[in-house]
């Protein structure tokens, strides 16, 4: 194994910068048990001097956390220091990390000091914290946008004064990866205690850059990574924890690392940071998108049913989801819903399967996804589809709460195209109507029910119609995901049936 990563997890400081991320004490410390079980290395607990109620939770996740070390960020400044200390002290491997900005622009305008009062007070703080605290972290604030030079001199100051661990911010995701991999090593060149101590970074997403800058500069020396969970965190947000994890594990003939994160906690990880903020990830996040693992397209899904390793680089249970997901919609193919139809324990013939394709596409051409009971119902009302005196060919309603509704009714039977005209009260009973105009037999309706049968406001819908005619009753299925067209099917296949056992009885 080559060099040891530490991950050093920011969700609870820099992730809870994001607006909408705010924890209250409880979630906060939920969230750092989970932290553990993913097995980070450090956990920024928060900014003690912040609040009260940061304060709190920074303390109870120091005594309550044991397999991680715990940090808590403080300004170069005594009180901060001094709240960050007391808060975190308890913790088995308690460490503060202190930062003040080194860029002009946020020397000048922001803390308005002079660059050699920066420094005094960089060293100084490091000096005291490393006091009373075994490890101190220091933080150039907006790094990347300051003089290479300056920073090796801040740097070479607080390594003196104590502080183990250097990090390099992208405070506001400005750099490249080609520019920070120089950046660092010309940072390296210039200072002489730099490789006394470890070297982190902190990237920020502003150009979608932080877990390509993460890496480069991890090339360039970093073995600290500073990141978050879902990639939260101030602005555009930070490093995704997941993603550079990922990347590691899968580009290990790249990176040749080793980490200590336990991977199968990932996704478990990432879905209590989305219910605990309420805050989701796009669906084709990396890593822990809901589309991260799923295939949709014949061809994909042909290529995943052969060999997984043609469209999956990672397996979906190193992260800990059981297994990847064929969606079957509009892109899917014959080898994906045959295998489908498979799981859900139906074996087609080959005719069957090809007339059930058919109605799976026209389906998916109306639904954005097909679920596995929309195929249970297609397979379930081709069973029922034997033979069809009258099919549905169109229909045109006209309805309105202050218009008796009317259905124009189009079926095909052997005579061709024939159309009929009915009103009735709602467009179902006119539609009904129109039906029982082609019929020369006194059918009666006995029950009429409706349901959806998957989810959604495109869910299919099924209607289920039950006509007596003699002694005998008759039952009809519709399905689609209009519920005038189901209600249609529902009745037509009840009165196909009646038609179908007129005939067997008339021979
Ligand atoms: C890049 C980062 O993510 S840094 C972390 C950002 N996180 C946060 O800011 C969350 C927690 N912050 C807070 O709760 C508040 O900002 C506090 C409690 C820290 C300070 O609050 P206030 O005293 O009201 O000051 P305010 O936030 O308005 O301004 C910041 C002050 O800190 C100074 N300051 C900023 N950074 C530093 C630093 N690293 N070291 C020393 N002083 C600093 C500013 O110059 C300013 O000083 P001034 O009050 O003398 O003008
Ligand atoms: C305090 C530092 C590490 C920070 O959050 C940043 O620079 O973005």
């Amino acid at each position: 194994m080559g060099k040891r990563i530490i991950f050093f997890d920011t969700t609870l400081r820099d992730g809870e910068q994001s607006p909408g991320c705010s924890m209250n004490n409880k979630e906060k410390l939920q969230m750092a048990k989970q932290l553990e079980k993913l097995n980070v290395d450090f956990i920024e607990a928060g900014f003690a001097a912040s609040s009260p109620g940061d304060f709190e939770s920074v303390k109870s996740i120091a005594e309550g956390i044991k397999n991680s070390g715990v940090a808590v960020l403080a300004r170069a400044v005594k009180n901060d220091i001094d709240k960050g200390w007391e808060a975190v002290k308890n913790a088995v491997n308690p460490r503060i990390h202190t930062f003040i900005a080194t860029s002009d622009i946020h020397m000048k305008y922001k803390l308005k000091m002079d660059p050699e009062d920066v420094i005094k007070r960089a060293e100084e703080m490091v000096s005291y914290a490393a006091g009373f605290a075994p490890e101190v972290e220091f933080s150039a604030e907006d790094a990347t946008r300051s003089e290479p030079a300056f920073l090796a001199r801040i740097f070479d100051k607080v390594i003196q004064a104590g502080a183990k661990v250097i990090n390099i911010p992208d405070t506001v995701g400005y750099t490249t990866p080609d520019e920070f991999y120089n950046f660092i090593n010309e940072i390296k060149i210039r200072s002489d205690y730099l490789d006394k101590a470890i070297i982190s970074v902190h990237c920020h997403n502003d150009l979608g850059l932080g877990v390509a800058n993460t890496l480069a500069a991890a090339r360039a020396g970093a073995t600290q990574f500073e990141c978050t969970i879902n990639g939260i965190g101030e602005r555009a947000g930070n490093a995704a924890l997941e993603e550079l994890v990922m990347i590691l594990d899968t580009r290990r003939d790249l990176y040749n690392c080793d980490f200590g994160i336990n991977t199968r906690e990932i996704m478990k990880t990432s879905n209590l940071l989305t219910m605990i903020t309420g805050v989701h990830v796009q669906p084709n996040k990396a890593i822990v998108g809901a589309n991260a693992f799923a295939h949709e397209s014949g061809i994909h899904q042909h290529g995943m049913l052969s060999h997984e390793n043609t469209y999956e680089i990672m397996k979906p249970e190193t992260i800990g989801l059981s297994k990847s997901k064929m969606v079957l919609g509009k892109h899917s193919g014959r080898h994906a819903f045959k295998e489908r139809l498979e799981t859900l324990g139906y074996e087609l013939t080959k005719e069957e399967l090809n007339i059930a394709f058919e109605q799976f596409k026209d389906l998916a051409d109306k639904k954005k996804q097909v679920y596995d009971r929309d195929i249970e119902a297609i397979v379930a009302k081709r069973a029922i589809e034997l033979t069809e005196a009258y099919k549905l060919d169109r229909y045109v309603i006209n309805s309105g709460n202050t218009i008796t509704s009317t259905a124009v009714v189009t079926l095909e039977c052997e005579d061709g195209k024939v159309e009929k005209v009915a009103t009735g009260d709602g467009p179902v009973d006119a539609s009904f109507n129109a039906i029982s105009k082609f019929i020369d037999l006194e059918i009666k309706l006995e029950d009429y029910a409706l349901q959806a049968v998957t989810e959604g406001t495109d869910a299919l819908g099924e209607a289920v119609v039950k006509v007596s005619f003699g002694e005998k009753m008759y039952t009809g299925r519709g399905l689609s995901t209009d519920i005038v067209e189901s209600s249609i099917n529902a009745y037509l296949g009840a009165v196909n049936k009646v038609l179908e056992d007129q005939k067997g009885d008339d021979k």
